[in-house]
């Protein structure tokens, strides 16, 4: 990219998250990722850079070690004209959904992450333009916690996505709850699979996205104004599922063009396409620990019907799903059990603050970073070293747990398609695809006590105002906790 003649005319604004802002390139298939932060906390263009440095590193030597070479893309760092940047930070502004819009753009460095847009990815290398469709899924956390130190047993039973979903709705974050159940998606069950997938077409949230030729045609642009028309899908998704047009229109064809759109999904996620080094690393036995959350949908319709045996064929070990649950199981003590681990390093870092570097809490994240990763004992020694090895495990599993699975698909007919690229086929029609996993930047050491703090409120809301809710005796408990008056009598 030639830098000098950077135009923000040739960008537009593609979407953001928390931490960073997207653009993408009019014409190629090229993004650009800029850090934001609340305003008036700039950091310096040395802190963006070291910051930048880190999340390309991380990608590069460790990310892709458990996900393989394949699967992520951790781009490079561009230093752009400052002009270039502000010009564009003042025309993408009136675009940005107003719920993310407490954190600035960084405009001050210059510095930003060029990537391939993996929305328009083309994942066959001799046709250009080829129309591509893309779906970009949030997965979250795939599995309930093992761990023994664990405190209350309700952790055991259900997963963290089903009972944040009462907290964000009573917050007001969404309007509804979702009937997503992460455990679904990742159990490798094809009927869990679709539930699971249906699920997240009904609500959207920020779970879900589609793309089609790099623009959003489906999902959440603001947390306020959610698409989940499935009308409206159907007639997107119609040439690429009936090319000859050959379906009618009405409700029965929107259903079929839904489930054809699941079919394609399940097929990609449970495909393997890549291999990678940490493949031999089996974190965690998928056995341990519940294969299924009790207050999924799927669950209790099949509890209702009378059956208790909930099916989980388990994953394929090459796809992607199975290495994002590997590297999310890196969490085995859960926050419970870490937290304790964590002040035992901070003590030693009020004491020591000079080993913070040797250490690698914020970098290098290089090789000698990914070979400590590996050492997955649970054998408490009481030295510092067990303590931070299990605290950067923790924070791999917390960025598992938060990445995005891109699904990019395009059309080709039988005799186009190569040997070299896996395809998947449907009713009426085939397409080449890859499946990519973005958003790997590292959790910082710094939010270990938040992820503490949230934990305890999430179960905490899910206690008092769900599950008392669905027992009585629960609900009899809380209510005579609540009004603990004491009362004294005169004797
Ligand atoms: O804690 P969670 O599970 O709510 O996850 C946060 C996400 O919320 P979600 O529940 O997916 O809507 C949250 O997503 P949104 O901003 O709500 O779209 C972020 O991804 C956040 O990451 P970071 O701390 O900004 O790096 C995520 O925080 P981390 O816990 O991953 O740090
Ligand atoms: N390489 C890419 N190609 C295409 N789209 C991308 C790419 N990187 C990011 N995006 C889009 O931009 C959005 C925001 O990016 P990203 O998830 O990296 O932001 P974030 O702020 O780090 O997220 P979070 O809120 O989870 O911390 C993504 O959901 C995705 O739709």
């Amino acid at each position: 990219m030639e830098v000098e003649k950077m135009d923000e005319n040739e960008w537009k604004y593609h979407g953001e998250g928390n931490q960073s802002l997207v653009v993408s390139h009019c014409q190629r298939c090229v993004v650009l990722r800029f850090l934001k932060s609340p305003p008036n906390q700039n950091k310096t263009s040395e802190e963006i850079l070291h910051h930048l440095q880190n999340i390309v590193d991380f990608g590069k030597h460790v990310m892709k070690q458990f996900f393989g070479e394949n699967y992520v893309h951790h781009g490079e760092i561009i230093q752009l004209p400052l002009d270039f940047v502000r010009q564009l930070c003042l025309k993408i502004q009136p675009e940005r959904p107003e719920s993310r819009c407490d954190k600035d753009m960084d405009t001050l460095s210059g510095y930003a992450m060029c990537l391939p847009n993996l929305t328009r990815l083309q994942t066959y290398r001799f046709v250009e333009h080829r129309p591509i469709l893309c779906i970009e899924i949030k997965p979250k956390c795939g599995f309930i916690p093992f761990s023994s130190h664990v405190s209350q047993e309700i952790k055991h039973k259900v997963c963290r996505y089903c009972m944040h979903q009462h907290l964000k709705v009573a917050n007001g974050k969404w309007k509804r709850p979702s009937k997503y159940c992460p455990l679904d998606l990742f159990s490798g069950n094809k009927q869990r699979m679709h539930f699971a997938l249906k699920s997240l077409l009904q609500e959207p949230q920020n779970n879900l996205k589609i793309f089609k030729n790099g623009e959003l045609i489906y999902g959440c642009k603001d947390d306020q104004d959610c698409v989940s028309d499935w009308n409206e899908l159907a007639r997107h998704l119609k040439p690429f599922f009936f090319p000859s047009n050959g379906l009618v229109s009405g409700p029965h064809c929107t259903r079929t063009i839904v489930k054809e759109l699941i079919h394609v999904i399940t097929m990609t996620l449970l495909s393997s396409t890549d291999a990678c080094r940490a493949g031999d690393m089996k974190t965690v036995p998928i056995s341990q620990g519940r294969s299924y959350c009790e207050a999924s949908a799927f669950n209790k319709e099949l509890v209702r019907n009378g059956k208790h045996k909930l099916e989980s064929s388990g994953l394929p070990r090459g796809c992607l799903l199975y290495k994002t649950l590997q590297a999310q199981m890196l969490d085995m003590l859960d926050i419970e059990g870490l937290h304790p681990l964590y002040s035992r390093v901070e003590q030693y870092l009020e004491e020591f603050p000079e080993e913070r570097s040797t250490l690698q809490i914020d970098g290098l994240y290089n090789e000698a970073f990914y070979e400590k990763l590996l050492d997955l004992s649970t054998e408490d020694d009481g030295t510092v070293a067990f303590a931070l090895t299990k605290v950067q495990q923790y924070r791999i599993a917390m960025t598992a747990k938060d990445c995005s699975l891109m699904i990019a698909l395009s059309p080709c007919l039988q005799d186009e398609c190569s040997e070299q690229r896996p395809v998947v086929l449907t009713s009426k029609s085939r397409f080449t695809f890859s499946v990519s996993v973005l958003d790997l930047d590292l959790k910082p050491y710094e939010s270990i006590p938040h992820q503490y703090k949230l934990d305890s409120e999430i179960v905490n809301y899910y206690l008092k105002n769900v599950q008392a809710k669905d027992d009585p005796v629960m609900s009899t408990l809380f209510k005579e906790n609540e009004d603990c008056t004491l009362v004294l009598h005169k004797v």
